[in-house]
């Protein structure tokens, strides 16, 4: 198949790369500025917050205020995350135009995250997709621990294809599979790839690949040439997971970025932005840099 021509990235790190952090309460403020920062330096996509409960994300507690904070660019799509109908409600109040709901192929992790079996998350996302759909709200779904589960090790790709295709069907636009851990390396990624994309087109796919053992990069190399042109990403590789010792945040965004301007393929985003924006949020948040790129590029700064 090859590399694509063009990849739209979608930048998670206000999102996933922010909820985990163990310390205290990032204030609004610094979010709000994170986010605007990203879309002044081209990003397009930015998941910018998450409905859930406060009681198990505190570091999202603010959904509402950072929604509203935003100075809202043309052609950027700022999205949340959403695992019910209370989030929903949320998020609509909150004016958000594009959500995300999130299960996983794996019953110990879905159990965990979101306190459901599979099967009970997949019959709470249809009301909230068909809420959204009421709202004119577009729906993306994720699929977590598509490569390996903290608990329960190897997940059968088959098991990634079903729940990815039940998304799909229930009216999620793109599926997103999440690395969560980021256990995969390049020819494991490839052969869930090819599983999964029996059942879902890989046009409404995307690669959400943490980078705990240094793969990530790898991994999405190897998935763009099966026809992944959607990729998550995290400024200075923000993030974590709070079930696996050791886990890295998101693939970091100035990396797939150089990786990317490096290979000819166009991103739209500006590189040495990324890498202030990178440095700019670690500083304020008191944690090193993932990304090697805002390392090597921002040492001045
Ligand atoms: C799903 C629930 C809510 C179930 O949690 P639960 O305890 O089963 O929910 P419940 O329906 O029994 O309600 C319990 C309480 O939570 C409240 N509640 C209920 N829903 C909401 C809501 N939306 N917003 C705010 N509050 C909410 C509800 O009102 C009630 O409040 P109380 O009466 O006790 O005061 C909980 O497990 C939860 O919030 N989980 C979130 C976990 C999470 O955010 N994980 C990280 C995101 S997923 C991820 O990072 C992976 C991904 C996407 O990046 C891909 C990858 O890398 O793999």
């Amino acid at each position: 198949m090859g590399l694509p021509e063009k990849v739209r990235i979608v930048e998670v790190g206000p999102r996933d790369g922010l909820q985990n952090e163990s310390g205290p309460v990032i204030s609004t403020d610094i979010k709000v500025e994170l986010i605007n920062r990203l879309a002044d330096a081209g990003m397009q996509y930015i998941e910018s917050a998450s409905f859930v409960s406060p009681k198990w994300v505190p570091q999202m507690g603010d959904a509402s205020a950072v929604m509203a904070g935003i100075s809202r660019r043309e052609g950027v799509v700022y999205a949340a995350l959403t695992p019910n109908l209370k989030g929903l409600e949320g998020a609509i109040a909150a004016g958000v135009e594009e959500v995300a709901v999130f299960g996983a192929a794996s019953e110990s992790f879905s159990q965990k995250n979101i306190n459901c079996s599979i099967a009970e998350s997949l019959a709470r996302f249809i009301p909230v997709i068909e809420l959204a759909k009421q709202h004119d709200i577009r729906v993306r779904g994720y699929v977590s621990t598509v490569l390996g589960c903290p608990y329960e090790g190897d997940i059968d790709p088959a098991q990634v294809a079903s729940v990815s295709r039940e998304l799909l069907d229930m009216g999620c636009y793109e599926i997103s599979l999440g690395d969560t851990i980021g256990v995969g390396t390049p020819t494991k990624a490839r052969k869930m790839l090819a599983r999964v994309a029996n059942e879902v087109p890989v046009t409404k796919l995307a690669a959400h690949f943490h980078d705990t053992y240094g793969q990530a990069l790898a991994n999405l190399y190897a998935v763009m040439q099966d026809g992944i042109s959607v990729i998550d990403t995290s400024v200075a590789g923000l993030g974590g997971c709070p079930y696996a010792k050791g886990a890295s945040g998101n693939v970091a965004t100035e990396d797939v970025v150089y990786m990317l301007n490096g290979l000819g393929i166009k991103t739209g985003v500006d590189l040495d932005k990324l890498v202030e924006i990178g440095n700019w949020i670690t500083r304020q948040i008191g944690r090193n840099n993932g990304s090697k790129v805002g390392l090597a590029l921002g040492c001045d700064q």
